[in-house]
């Protein structure tokens, strides 16, 4: 992070698309396996970035804390989608003392800028690389989960996909969080960049987050497109847009600037580096949340965190504590602070603070399934395939000058360009499956490949063994599944243990079975016929439902949507209320992806962002009246 212009740095070409540039292992804990060299950038007063979390020494010396050397009025804890929002925002003034935690690394990587980098941030330094317990509704298999440990959180290892879902999705959250009350937010975080979609209502050009049309469509990106249209499919030029169907197929949008990878922390912080009341703190490890004990409530009052020298420290929160660590850190340090499941945490041995049963339960994510198509001589005919210029136009000169100096070409590409929603039954109110074309040959499961990929660097650099051609991706875009995560150890080190319970519910089995059927469909149209040859993934001959479903429970894998654990709204099934208020304490919120009580119809980095915006407007509304809070319709201070 802060590490200047948004063009990357010139890497010397040959390094630039180098497998061996990742780190050795995928690992479920948190530190312990990656442990790369890391350059600090040179920091500016305040901001001050430590020594990276992944130096924390192995034998972590447990010494003794010492008392708050600092206070602040807000302690953000994580640095991700929310949490850059919520330092931007609360910041604004000039004059709330703000600190930021985050245990990854700053956003300094030339993989974190360019978009066809994004495998190789899938294992990297950059990814906890989370792996779910076996999963009793697929044969028993572990999952690979990425999640981003970096300034700009998961959102700077995704794929880029802009999509808010559809307002049907907020009806069923609670009060204040509908279509009409999230909308402004989603406008107030946009800066739409493309010429026809600034002119929409549905879209705003003056938020930090810039949004754009692709700098380039892969030509196979467009004949997927024209096939779903002769399979029957609709066009839709624009997913979100409320005041239209989300139904049909089209190119995504993008969080890109100029080519570049938009990340929250590029698109909230880079701005504001001359802020003297923020601080953005790097490479530490928060490990609990400190509570005194108030009006016979117990209130959030700092917290105690790791630094990379393995000692500890602990910081002062005058006004709050907003948790955004994301889907699995989050309940993870409610949990190890006291606030969780009763019986849980005694079962853990960890002192109860407040009785949450919700905490930690409720988890949500997108389960897809691939169809894959080699092309008709799958070794010569790479024209089209991004692996094909991830593996040799990714070192060819122009190409890489090309996205260097005029962010053009194909390394702007998120590898998935276009895809669609659609009702796998007709009955269905709101489509329950989301389509995505991928332009390459891929593996049933990639991220199990990927992880494999990141520890023996087989994936895109071996280039004469994978052949080119498309893949089609089915995503249960609105999944019925629930999930849940408990604690593993008391040692913030030990990641959570992940239940996430795909395929609970049978519906999210029968819709990408029906997603399977339907890609077959549009794979098969004319438009397709010029780069369609043998079917790779599941194959011909994988063709009844119980064949399909068979295919399904043992390949299906994420689509890194995972939301939910620390649900908001009313009632015992919920650990926040609709302010975002941790049940039971007082001075917490959680305030991030966790929240969600259910997951939008589309990628998930967009509503958190918007989550963020609205989230800093309750904090300023309770803490420092009305007129502090943040002009919806400009993104500036009123005062
Ligand atoms: C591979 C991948 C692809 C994706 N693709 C898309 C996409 O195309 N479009 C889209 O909209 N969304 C996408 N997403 C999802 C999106 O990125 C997330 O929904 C969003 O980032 C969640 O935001 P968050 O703030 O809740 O958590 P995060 O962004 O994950 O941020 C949490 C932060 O907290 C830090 N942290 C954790 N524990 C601690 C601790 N103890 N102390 C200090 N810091 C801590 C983490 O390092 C992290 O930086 C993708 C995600 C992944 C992983």
């Amino acid at each position: 992070m802060f590490s200047g212009p948004t063009i990357p740095t010139f890497v010397p070409l040959p390094s630039i698309f180098h497998a061996s540039k990742l780190s050795s292992t995928f690992t479920h804990t948190v530190s312990r396996s990656h442990r790369p060299a890391h350059v600090v950038p040179p920091t500016r007063t305040p901001i001050t970035n430590a020594a990276p979390a992944d130096t924390i020494s192995e034998t972590l010396p447990r010494t003794a804390t010492s008392p708050p050397s600092q206070s602040f009025d807000y302690v953000i804890i994580g640095g991700g989608a929310a949490g850059c929002v919520l330092a931007n925002r609360l910041s604004a003034n000039g004059k709330t003392r703000v600190l930021l935690l985050e245990a990854g690394p700053p956003d300094d990587s030339f993989y974190l800028r360019v978009p066809l980098g994004f495998p190789y941030l899938l294992g990297s330094k950059h990814d906890w690389a989370f792996v779910t317990e076996p999963e009793p509704h697929l044969n028993g298999r572990r999952l690979y989960f990425p999640r981003g440990k970096v300034l700009g959180g998961s959102h700077a290892i995704s794929v880029m996909l802009y999509h808010r879902g559809n307002a049907a999705d907020y009806e069923s959250w609670p009060e204040g969080w509908h279509a009409e009350d999230v909308l402004p937010y989603f406008k107030r975080s946009e800066g739409q960049r493309a010429a026809l979609k600034q002119q929409s209502a549905a879209h705003s050009c003056n938020g930090p987050l810039a949004v754009d049309d692709l700098a380039r469509v892969n030509p196979m990106s467009s004949a997927f497109v024209d096939a779903a249209v002769q399979c029957g499919l609709q066009r839709n030029d624009d997913f979100n847009d409320w005041e239209r169907s989300q139904d049909g197929v089209g190119i995504f949008q993008v969080t890109q600037r100029d080519g570049n990878r938009e990340s929250p922390a590029t698109a909230y912080l880079n701005s504001i580096r001359a802020r003297r009341n923020l601080t953005v703190q790097t490479g530490v490890t928060v490990e609990r949340i400190i509570f005194e004990q108030g009006n016979g409530v117990p209130r959030a009052s700092g917290v105690s965190y790791v630094k990379a020298d393995g000692n500890r420290a602990t910081v002062k929160a005058e006004k709050e504590v907003l948790l955004s660590a994301g889907v699995y850190a989050s309940p993870q340090l409610l949990m190890l602070s006291g606030v969780g499941p009763a019986e849980h945490l005694e079962g853990m041995g960890i002192p109860i603070v407040a009785d949450v049963p919700a905490v930690g339960q409720n988890l949500q994510d997108h389960a897809a399934v691939m169809l894959s198509y080699e092309s008709q001589a799958p070794q010569l005919d790479k024209r089209n395939s991004s692996v094909y210029y991830t593996e040799r136009t990714g070192k060819n000169i122009g190409t890489i000058l090309n996205y260097i100096f005029r962010g053009k070409g194909p390394l702007t590409s998120p590898m998935c360009e276009a895809g669609g929603f659609v009702k796998s039954d007709g009955s269905m109110g709101t489509c329950d499956l989301q389509l995505r074309f991928i332009p390459f040959v891929s593996e049933p499961d990639p991220y199990h490949s990927l992880a494999d990929f990141a520890t023996a660097g087989s994936y895109l650099k071996n280039e004469s063994n994978r052949p080119a051609g498309f893949t089609l991706q089915s995503v249960a875009a609105r999944p019925r599944s629930r999930g849940w995560v408990s604690l593993r150890s008391t040692d913030v080190r030990d990641s959570v243990r992940i239940h996430g319970n795909w395929m609970a519910d049978t519906q999210d089995l029968r819709t990408l079975v029906q997603g399977l059927k339907l890609c077959r469909e549009i794979a098969c149209q004319d438009a397709l016929k010029e780069y369609r040859g043998r079917e790779a993934y599941p194959g011909k001959e994988v063709v009844s439902d119980q064949a399909l479903e068979k295919y399904v429970l043992n390949t299906c894998h994420t689509a890194n949507a995972m939301v939910g654990t620390c649900r908001m709204g009313r009632g015992e099934d919920c650990a926040v209320d609709s302010e975002l208020r941790v049940r039971g304490v007082e001075g917490l919120r959680v305030i991030d992806s966790s929240v969600m009580p259910t997951l939008p119809g589309g990628q998930s980095g967009a509503p958190t962002m918007m989550i963020a915006e609205k989230g800093a407007d309750l904090v300023l509304q309770a803490q420092q009246g009305v007129s502090e809070a943040v002009s919806l319709s400009t993104g500036t201070r009123q005062v």
